[in-house]
């Protein structure tokens, strides 16, 4: 059976009652971190099944505060001064050219890892121990031994009765138009399938912070199009707050309402897309949004 990215040759039998951390640790951290380790002690984050409860009442979009953010990596400075501010339930790409930093902004907002020195606080109205994040990679990291329904069951955390869980998972999928997949292995699905599931496995706690790490990235146009569409859908209907990292300034475009710029680890640009959603793929007026942003990515001779 082949590695699971991340799983650092876990065998499917450490997976069971004390094998707990090895798997939340994979699903939503690539470091072996929990991945709300900075909002949460490792006593309340194993409470993840609060989550099942937010599944039914909708967790409280998260807020972000970003103040003067910087990161190094040994003599290598990556983010430089970043102070930014995303209000609940906001959805917010980040785009620019490769190695600028956007992946490291990203796992520094969710918690895999922490800056050099400034300020990252996540909120909720209610206060940062209600903050229920979730990420989504470009792999979908699925455990190969577990069905679709039982991979998006994973989301909910620990906790949740078998029923219950099952019941929810079923629900999330019919919401990304993956049921008649509940049963399947991820290696009998597309790879568009596959993502989907992991956006269901996301989904499956109704989390108030949704981040996308170029969750599109390894999909044919007409599949990333589709997914642009459920993904939308469901902010649209579950209101949680979405960061996403993307190459593609049409993606960005499409779904967010504000691009922030990054260039060599300081924002350059911070645009606001004011067109109403739903939106239409190839909108006059967002392709002159598309143009701008080319610009301020390759400059004026893009
Ligand atoms: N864990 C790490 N250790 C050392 N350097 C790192 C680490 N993570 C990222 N970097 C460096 O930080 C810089 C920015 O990387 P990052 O992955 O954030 O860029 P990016 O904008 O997401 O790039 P891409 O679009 O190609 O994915 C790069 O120079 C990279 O080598």
């Amino acid at each position: 059976m082949p590695a699971e990215p991340g799983f650092a040759g876990q065998p499917p039998g450490s997976v069971g009652r004390d094998g707990w951390d090895v798997i939340r640790s994979t699903l939503f951290s690539d470091q072996n971190r929990p991945m709300i380790e900075r909002k949460c002690t490792m006593a309340e984050t194993a409470s993840l099944p609060r989550s099942f409860f937010a599944a039914q009442q909708g967790s409280l979009p998260v807020s972000l505060k970003l103040h003067r953010v910087e990161k190094r990596f040994g003599g290598n400075q990556v983010l430089r001064g970043i102070d930014l501010d995303i209000p609940a339930g906001q959805f917010v790409a980040i785009v620019g050219k490769s190695g600028c930093g956007k992946s490291t902004l990203l796992r520094l907002l969710v918690g895999l890892d922490q800056p050099t020195s400034g300020e990252i606080a996540l909120t909720t109205e209610q206060g940062a121990d209600q903050v229920n994040a979730r990420i989504v990679f470009q792999e979908p990291r699925l455990l190969p031994w577990s069905s679709i329904i039982d991979n998006v069951v994973v989301g909910l955390g620990e906790g949740v009765e078998a029923a219950k869980g099952r019941y929810a998972a079923q629900r999330v999928l019919e919401e990304v138009r993956l049921s008649d997949k509940a049963g399947s292995w991820p290696s009998e699905l597309s790879g568009g399938q596959r993502q989907r599931a992991a956006l269901a496995r996301a989904l499956v706690s109704n989390p108030g912070l949704l981040v996308l790490d170029e969750p599109l990235g390894a999909l044919d146009a007409l599949t990333r199009i589709t997914m642009q569409q459920l993904i939308s859908r469901v902010w649209r209907e579950l209101g949680f707050t979405g960061v996403l990292v993307t190459h593609d300034v049409n993606e960005a475009v499409y779904l967010a309402d504000r691009v922030i710029v990054l260039d060599q680890g300081r924002i350059s640009l911070d645009l606001t897309i004011p067109q109403a959603h739903p939106r239409q793929h190839g909108d006059a007026a967002l392709a002159g949004y598309e143009r701008q942003l080319l610009e301020a990515i390759l400059g004026r001779d893009a």
